[in-house]
């Protein structure tokens, strides 16, 4: 019997499929073309959704989603999952992006060369009987002036292509340096603006965002020069449909390939399908056999490790977490969870703010994972959050208006390292520290107190007056009642002349023995956990 079941919703390689089914842990279901209320109604029995852009996982489908842990998306853009949607969730979502680069970088180099040679006329215009070698008459890539905007996997690869064709590159992107464009022999635009202006050639490889919305607008199609291409492989919206329509019935711009729309698929009144200058292609950007079997087999091997292992590749929200990572911070992650969790039960309700310090050697590690960690072992316990996961926790956290900050320091005190997680309200402020002995991790300080606990177990945790028999009052207390004590740490606090027993036992103690406890002379207070 498998544990988990994957639901494949769009067509991927059948390499793909085989490598999720050849984990004896998973079941596949291959169902793609599923109408919306289709998927809705089955999606609730999967872990696992590996998609394509046709599947739209909306909020409704993750509400529907309860046992879904990961999605795999085969390909590069996500915008057909909610992202927000699937964090709140707490489900991971990866894409696998640099399976389909040089399909989609080919694809949009051959769309601009179909424009500007005329390619797609003159097939239809010989199909029907017709030899028109005036019309049709094109122009050459070689001396052009090409604006690429973005600078990514795509961009970068169209770029070397335009290069041997003899073309000048100038590019745009935000995250574009100076000594990349210049080993890239690209030219480095500030802005849109300037990478558009005098431009004879436009090709768009940035992902679909509020900013890059319509970043071919109608003032922007002006600083092209007269005639110019425009190819568009990456997201429709892009591309504002209106203006490009107006300007290449005015003559200015020369022509508009597609392979991506605002509607997919597009109207059958789609305005630029009048376009005299045009060249469309449905989606095709990545429809090779090379890329779809790359990026089948890429998403597999992500979705199965997840669910497996924990392994997260190529995540879009949250940090990755590789095998090799993962081996690495585990014991770290483990420590992280118990820290939190014993936070929730000694701190003060309702606290307004965590703060988690490293110090010594784990502040060299993902300390952003361990503090994701120890927000699921705090949230799941102080606030009742049983579907809190390393996914949904910092956003779970900022629902409940608690602020989570991190510091990291290269030396520990008196530890070699230390994890300190601070609970915060108002002025108060309960602090938990956890360390390793050689590979064996402890819990060190609780609430002032310094004192050598394991991570894990059932716990009893007495704040009592620092006189004598009060230790011995406890454990003749638990004997009577049956509790083996496993572990006992003691520490005292000389000043105040109050001590803390913390004691490890193996079976829970009952409700009975609590109140006996909390009605001994001298013991303040008696908290019963599981860590
Ligand atoms: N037509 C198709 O079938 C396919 C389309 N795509 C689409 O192509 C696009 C690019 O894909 P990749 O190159 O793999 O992604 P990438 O992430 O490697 O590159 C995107 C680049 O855009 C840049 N960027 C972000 N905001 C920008 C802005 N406002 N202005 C300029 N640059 C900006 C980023 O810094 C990044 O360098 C994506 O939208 C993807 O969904 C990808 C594969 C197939
Ligand atoms: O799955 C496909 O064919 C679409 C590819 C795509 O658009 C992407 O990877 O962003």
């Amino acid at each position: 019997m498998s544990t988990y079941r994957v639901l494949v919703s769009d067509p991927i390689s059948e390499k793909g499929v085989e490598a999720l089914r050849s984990s004896p842990e998973i079941s596949v279901d291959v169902n793609t073309g599923l109408k919306p209320d289709e998927l809705l109604k089955i999606i609730g029995d999967y872990h696992g959704l590996v998609v394509r852009s046709e599947t739209k996982v909306t909020p409704a489908v993750f509400a529907a989603a309860k046992n879904l842990k990961a999605i795999g998306r085969a390909g590069v853009g996500v915008d057909n999952i909610d992202r927000s949607a699937a964090t709140d969730h707490g489900v991971v979502v990866m894409n696998t992006p640099s399976g389909n680069t040089i399909s989609t970088a080919e694809h949009a180099f051959a769309l601009m060369l179909a424009l500007a040679r005329n390619v797609g006329q003159a097939h239809t215009s010989m199909i029907s009987g017709r030899w028109d070698r005036k019309t049709l008459q094109g122009v050459e890539m070689f001396g052009k002036r090409l604006a690429i905007l973005g600078m990514g996997r795509i961009g970068t690869e169209f770029a070397k292509r335009a290069q041997a064709f003899g073309i000048t590159v100038v590019a745009y992107d935000p995250f574009l340096t100076a000594a990349r464009a210049q080993s890239l022999k690209v030219e480095l635009a500030e802005t849109p603006d300037i990478a558009l202006a005098g431009a004879d050639l436009v090709t768009l490889h940035v992902p679909l965002t509020p900013e890059t919305q319509h970043i071919i607008n109608a003032d922007r199609i002006k600083l092209l020069n007269k005639g110019a291409l425009v190819v568009n492989c990456a997201r429709g919206g892009l591309v504002d449909e209106v203006a490009v329509k107006e300007s290449l019935d005015a003559g200015h711009l020369g022509g508009i390939a597609l392979d991506v729309y605002e509607v997919e698929p597009p109207p059958a009144d789609f305005p630029l399908f009048g376009a005299k200058k045009a060249v469309f292609t449905p989606h095709l950007g990545a429809s090779t056999a090379e890329a779809q079997e790359n990026v089948g087999i890429e998403v597999a091997h992500q979705v199965k490790n997840f669910l497996t292992t924990g392994a997260i590749v190529n995540a879009v929200n949250m940090p990755n977490l590789d095998s090799r990572t993962l081996e690495s911070v585990g014991p770290y992650l483990d420590l992280a969870d118990s820290l939190g969790k014993l936070l929730s039960k000694i701190a003060p309700a309702q606290c307004d703010a965590i703060r988690v310090s490293y110090l010594g050697p784990v502040s060299e590690l993902d300390t952003e994972l361990i503090t994701r960690k120890v927000l699921t072992g705090y949230l799941a316990a102080a606030h009742h959050e049983a579907q809190v996961n390393l996914v949904n926790a910092p956003a779970i956290a900022k629902a409940h208006g608690l602020r989570v900050s991190e510091s990291t320091a290269a030396l520990a005190t008196n530890c070699t390292e230390l994890i300190e997680v601070s609970a915060i309200k108002g002025e108060e402020v309960c602090t938990v520290a956890g360390t390793f002995f050689g590979k064996s991790a402890r819990i060190v300080h609780i609430a002032g107190h310094y004192v050598e606990v394991n991570p894990t177990g059932k716990f009893l945790f007495v704040e009592n007056d620092d006189r004598p028999g009060i230790v011995g009052t406890i454990g003749t207390s638990l004997g009577g009642a049956s509790v083996n004590i496993a572990n006992m740490a003691l520490s005292r606090d000389l000043p105040n002349k109050k001590a803390v027993t913390v004691i490890e036992v193996d079976t829970e103690p009952s409700a009975e023995l609590l109140e006996t406890l909390r009605a001994t002379p001298g013991i303040i207070r008696v908290l019963s956990f599981e860590l």
